[in-house]
C-alpha cells in the first residue's frame, strides 16, 4: 500500500502533520502485508469493534456550562477483555482514541497478557480544571459507559493526564451502580487495591528493554546519556530507574521547554523540583535549551515519553543517538522511522518498550481477583520475565527476517490476535 504522506508540521518541535490513526494503519497494513493476511480479515482489524461516545456536560467556575466529548474504544476483544487508558486532553478525539485502542489490541498480545485493547478519552483541558471538575468528569463518564465497562468486559487505566485519584473516583462510581469490584480499573491507590510498582510499571519496562537492547549494541549503563522527552509518569520514572542502573540523563524536555546537563542531572531531584511546584528550565545545574537543540543532543539513548507524533519527517534527521525506546504511543511517524534507519538509529517500538504499564495493570488485576496482594519485589520480578521474553521474542522474529523490530512485533501482535479471532469462530 501507498504510504499517507504527513503535511507540513507547524514547527520542528510540534507533532507531526500525520494523525495516530494514519500511523497505526501505515504500521499494521505493512505487517499485514508481511505476514500476507487476507483482505476481509484486514477489513475487521482495522477498524473497531466497538465505539461510545458520550455528552459530558461540566458548570465550570465562572457559572458557564461546557460540553465536553468522553469516548471509548474497544478495538478487539478476542485474547480476553478489552483493556486501555483514560486521556485527559484537549485534542482528544475518536480517530486519537481509536489509534490508541487498536495499539492495546497489539501490544496486549505482543506481551502476551490475556486481554484485548480498548482506549478512552475525555477531550478536556485537564490543566485548566479544578480537581472537583475532574472529579465530576470522571464519575459522568462512568455512569454514561456503565454497560461498556466492568471488571470482565472492559478495564481501564490512567494515561496522559490521568492518574491513580481519577482511578479511585471511577472505582468509587462503579462501586455505587454494582457493588464494590477494585478489577473494573487498574493502576489505583495502593490504598484502593492498586499494585505495588503500577505506578512506575511503564518506566520500568522501558529499562528492561534498555538492558535486553544494549549488549547487542555493546552499551553499557556507565558509558550510556539518555534525553527524554515527557517528564511525567513514563518519561521521569524511566529517567529516575536508569539513572539508579548508571546512566546519565543529559537533557529532559516537558510541555513547558527543554534543559540540558551534560555533567548528568538528577531525575529524582527534578521530580520533587516540579513537584514543588517549580518550572523544568529552571532547575538548577542545567542550562535552558531550544526545541531544536533539545532534539539534536548527543546521547545513546533518546526516550520520546509525550504525545504521539513528535518524531517526524521535519526532525528525524536532528536525532544524534544510537538508540530510541518509545515510551510514549505512536512518538515516531512512518517517514522519522526510515529516517532513523537510514541513519542506523535502532527503534524499540512503542508496543513493545512501553508494554510495562499494561503488564502489571494484568498483575493489579490478577491480585484484584484474588483478593490477594503481591510484593513490589515479585511485581518488579515478573515484569522483568514478561519484558525479556516479548523482546527476546520479538528480537528473534527481527533477526530472522532481516527487518526492523517494530515490523516484527505488530506480525506476532496480529498473528496472535488473529489466531484467537479464529479458534474462537469470530472470524
Ligand atoms: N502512563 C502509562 O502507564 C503509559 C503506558 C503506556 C504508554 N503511555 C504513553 O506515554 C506517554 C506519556 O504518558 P504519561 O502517562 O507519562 O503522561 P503524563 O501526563 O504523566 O506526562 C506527559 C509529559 O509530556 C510532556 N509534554 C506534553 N507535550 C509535550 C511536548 N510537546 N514536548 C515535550 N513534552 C511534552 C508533559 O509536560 C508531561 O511532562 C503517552 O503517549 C502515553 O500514551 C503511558
Amino acid at each position: 500500500m501507498a504510504g499517507v504522506q504527513e503535511r507540513e508540521p507547524p514547527d520542528v518541535t510540534r507533532p507531526a502533520g500525520i494523525s495516530n490513526i494514519e500511523v497505526v494503519t501505515q504500521n499494521f497494513d505493512a505487517a499485514a502485508d508481511r505476514i500476507g493476511l487476507e483482505d476481509d480479515l484486514r477489513a475487521v482489524f482495522r477498524g473497531s469493534y466497538r465505539e461510545v461516545q458520550v455528552q459530558i456536560p461540566v458548570r465550570l467556575s465562572d457559572g458557564r456550562v461546557r460540553v465536553y466529548h468522553g469516548y471509548r474504544v474497544q478495538h478487539n476483544g478476542a485474547r480476553g477483555p478489552y483493556k486501555g487508558g483514560l486521556r485527559y486532553h484537549h485534542e482528544v478525539d475518536l480517530d486519537e482514541v481509536r489509534a490508541l485502542a487498536s495499539l492495546m489490541t497489539w501490544k496486549t498480545a505482543i506481551v502476551g497478557v490475556p486481554f484485548g485493547g480498548a482506549k478512552g478519552g475525555v477531550n478536556c483541558p485537564a490543566h485548566e480544571l479544578e480537581p472537583a471538575q475532574i472529579e465530576a468528569i470522571t464519575r459522568q463518564l462512568v455512569d454514561k459507559l456503565d454497560q461498556t465497562i466492568g471488571p470482565h468486559r472492559d478495564i481501564a487505566a490512567p494515561d496522559m493526564n490521568t492518574n491513580a485519584q481519577v482511578m479511585a473516583w471511577m472505582m468509587d462510581e462503579w462501586a455505587k451502580l454494582h457493588g464494590h469490584e477494585p478489577a473494573v480499573v487498574t493502576g489505583k491507590p495502593i490504598s484502593l487495591g492498586g499494585s505495588y510498582g503500577r505506578e512506575n510499571a511503564t518506566g520500568r519496562g522501558l529499562v528492561y528493554c534498555f538492558r535486553e537492547a544494549a549488549p547487542q549494541l555493546r552499551m553499557t549503563p556507565a558509558e550510556t546519556r539518555i534525553v527524554v522527552q515527557g517528564f511525567g509518569n513514563v518519561g521521569s520514572w524511566a529517567a529516575r530507574i536508569a539513572h539508579d542502573l548508571g546512566c546519565r540523563i543529559v537533557g529532559v524536555a516537558d510541555a513547558s521547554g527543554a534543559i540540558s546537563a551534560q555533567q548528568g542531572l538528577d531525575p529524582a531531584a527534578l521530580r520533587r523540583h516540579l513537584d514543588e511546584g517549580g518550572t523544568l528550565t529552571e532547575f538548577p545545574g542545567a542550562e535552558r535549551i531550544s526545541g531544536e537543540e533539545f532534539l539534536a543532543l548527543e546521547c545513546e539513548v533518546f526516550i520520546p515519553a509525550a504525545l504521539g507524533g513528535l518524531i517526524h519527517r521535519d526532525n528525524a534527521d536532528l536525532l544524534n543517538c544510537r538508540l530510541v525506546l518509545e515510551g510514549a504511543n505512536t512518538p515516531t511517524t512512518p517517514a522519522a522511522d526510515a529516517i532513523l534507519r537510514d541513519k542506523g538509529i535502532h527503534v524499540v517500538p512503542d508496543v513493545l518498550a512501553n508494554a510495562g504499564g499494561v503488564v502489571v495493570s494484568y498483575f493489579e488485576w490478577v491480585q484484584n481477583l484474588q483478593n490477594f496482594r503481591w510484593t513490589e519485589r515479585e511485581v518488579n520480578d515478573r515484569l522483568g520475565t514478561s519484558m525479556r521474553r516479548a523482546f527476546r521474542e520479538v528480537s528473534v522474529r527481527a533477526r530472522d527476517q532481516d527487518v526492523p523490530l517494530r515490523l516484527a512485533a505488530y506480525q506476532l501482535g496480529i498473528e496472535r490476535v488473529v489466531e484467537a479471532a479464529r479458534t474462537r469462530g469470530y472470524v
